[in-house]
């Protein structure tokens, strides 16, 4: 059932968080009590007797020198000498001690599922401020694009077609850092209540972190409506989400997806308005199960006409790209099939990009059993020696495609159709940011998938799109339709000036990062 406030909810996470200190100032009362204690009665572990006797070391012990050493006592070294001795044996057993320590995390990383690897990945990020962000990042021009392409999905799909809800909930299943919190402070509606998740720990930590010194500054700003936020450590994919009491009070169907056949409706009352995914859905391709795991806890939590969120790299991009090179390797010709760099064309010209008979890719038979032909470029006969991985990317960015897929059993299919739709693994390293094995979510397949579970899609644009929609290079306006359309269009122009994508008009984003953000497409469906 859905709170009829936030009243009802669980108090916050912040009540909580004050139990340390307190348990320090009480750790601290206790010990200057012992303290006082300690100085008019003995410890009971205090020595009172001489220590007992080293046991006899047994004769081929190194450090047993003395016993069975006959020869005149040794001269004592020069301090000097003996110091140095030590300072090297001090190096090797640090050098040997860091190698040990290498060995044990590459083979704690060979043993690690792919879901472990990106939480600890996640959790060893390191959290810089703002202002680095804004100044000393390489990545400046793409994390600032990243984020404004966010907001504009905030602000576009957050807004509920019929009349507010009394409460808006809004449920992140992939909050690292908190690094949205802003955002939805300053979405159309503010959320009565954001739930955050995230599999990595410490990064959950900073977004209470985060959450706490938003919380403070604006305790001064009097009128200024403020968000209730609580943050959870949760494997979003692996793990039901009705784990959570709080999603379970806001309103959660843990029936929700294809039972018996039958699609399963979104809650008429109760749920979240909106679930956002950014930057992270694409871990879940690792395995049918988690895939479905996600789907169903994306389903279970949204309200009838909730909205779906997120941006992942974009299959199309990535299909474009296997193909290319495996053809240029078989030395065939490119094909003209899709743009040079897998643009998503858009969908609709004219509206906000939703047209469900126009797929991007052709989705006539696609069937997930049906394995894609592996093209003699890719077939291992072929091939004499191993192959180096399939890798593209610039200066920023980087992504490792190994040829044997052993998840899928398959090699990089040539034709760019990834069937089965799960398992195809590749690396993706991005400067200051990502460095993990990441899945390729084919598009149709899975959109195919979000359909079993009420979610029909409404929106899907390529980064550079998105942008388009509000800026070309041209006089950077067009006509759209209606005038709340081009409000819109105005006050997302705007956005992009204050969030430093554009300045007085022209791209403040290079070259370079532009083509890093061309990997990736946003979109929005909604829960039937
Ligand atoms: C690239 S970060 C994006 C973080 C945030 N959404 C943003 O846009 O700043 C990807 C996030 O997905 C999280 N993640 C990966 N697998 C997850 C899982 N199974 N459950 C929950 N979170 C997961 C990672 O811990 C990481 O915080």
């Amino acid at each position: 059932m859905a709170p009829s406030s936030t009243a009802d909810l669980p108090p916050s996470n912040v009540s909580e968080r004050r139990q340390p200190n307190e348990r320090k100032r009480k750790r601290g009362s206790a010990l200057s009590s012992n303290n006082s204690t300690r100085t008019s009665t003995p410890h009971a572990y205090s020595r009172r007797s001489p220590p007992r006797q080293a046991p006899p070391k047994p004769a081929d012990d190194p450090e047993n020198e003395e016993e069975g050493d006959r020869s005149p006592p040794r001269k004592l070294k020069r301090p000097g000498q003996g110091a140095r001795i030590s300072r090297e044996q001090f190096e090797a057993r640090r050098r040997g001690q860091e190698e040990e320590d290498r060995q044990r995390l590459a083979e704690k990383q060979q043993n690690a599922t792919n879901a472990e690897l990106a939480r600890d990945h996640y959790n060893n990020v390191e959290q810089r401020g703002r202002q680095w962000r804004q100044t000393d990042s390489k990545i400046k021009g793409l994390r600032n694009l990243n984020n404004w392409i966010k907001s504009t999905l905030i602000q576009k799909f957050s807004r509920p077609e019929g009349p507010p809800p009394e409460h808006y909930f809004v449920l992140d299943m992939a909050c690292g850092k908190g690094g949205d919190i802003g955002k939805w402070e300053k979405a159309p509606i503010v959320p009565a209540l954001y739930v955050g998740c995230d599999i990595a720990d410490i990064s959950i930590n900073q977004a209470r972190g985060r959450y706490d010194e938003a919380l403070r500054k604006n305790r001064g700003r009097h009128g200024r409506q403020t968000m209730q936020a609580e943050f959870y450590v949760q494997d979003t994919f692996g793990q039901p989400l009705s784990n959570i009491e709080t999603i379970r009070k806001v309103g959660f169907n843990p029936n929700a997806g294809p039972a018996s056949g039958v699609i399963q409706p979104g809650m008429m009352s109760g749920g979240f308005h909106c679930v956002s995914m950014m930057f992270a859905l694409h871990y879940s391709f690792e395995s049918e199960d988690l895939v479905r795991g996600m789907l169903k806890n994306v389903a279970g939590a949204l309200v009838k006409r909730g909205r779906f969120i997120a941006v992942m790299p974009n299959s199309d991009v990535i299909s474009a790209q296997v193909m290319k090179l495996l053809r240029a390797e078989s030395g065939a010709e490119p094909t003209k099939e899709g743009s040079e760099d897998g643009e998503v064309e858009p969908e609709d010209d004219d509206s906000d990009g939703w047209d469900p008979e126009k797929p991007s890719e052709p989705a006539d038979d696609w069937d997930p059993e049906k394995p894609s032909e592996p093209t003699p470029a890719a077939l291992p006969e072929n091939n004499t020696a191993p192959k180096a991985p399939l890798e593209w990317g610039n200066s920023l960015y980087t992504v490792r495609f190994p040829r044997d897929q052993p998840l899928t059993q398959r090699q990089l299919p040539a034709d760019g159709v990834f069937r089965p739709p799960y398992g195809w693994k590749y690396h993706y390293q991005l400067e200051e940011a990502v460095d993990v094995p990441e899945f390729v979510v084919p598009w149709e397949g899975f959109r195919a998938l979000a359909e079993e579970y009420g979610l029909e899609l409404m929106y899907r644009k390529g980064f550079k799109e998105v942008l388009k929609e509000v800026w070309d290079e041209g006089d950077g306006t067009f006509p759209v339709d209606g005038e709340g359309a081009q409000r819109e269009q105005e006050d997302l122009r705007a956005l992009a000036e204050r969030m430093g994508v554009l300045k007085g008009g022209s791209l403040e984003v290079g070259d370079q990062d532009m083509e890093a953000a061309g990997f990736y497409h946003a979109f929005c469906f909604y829960k039937t």
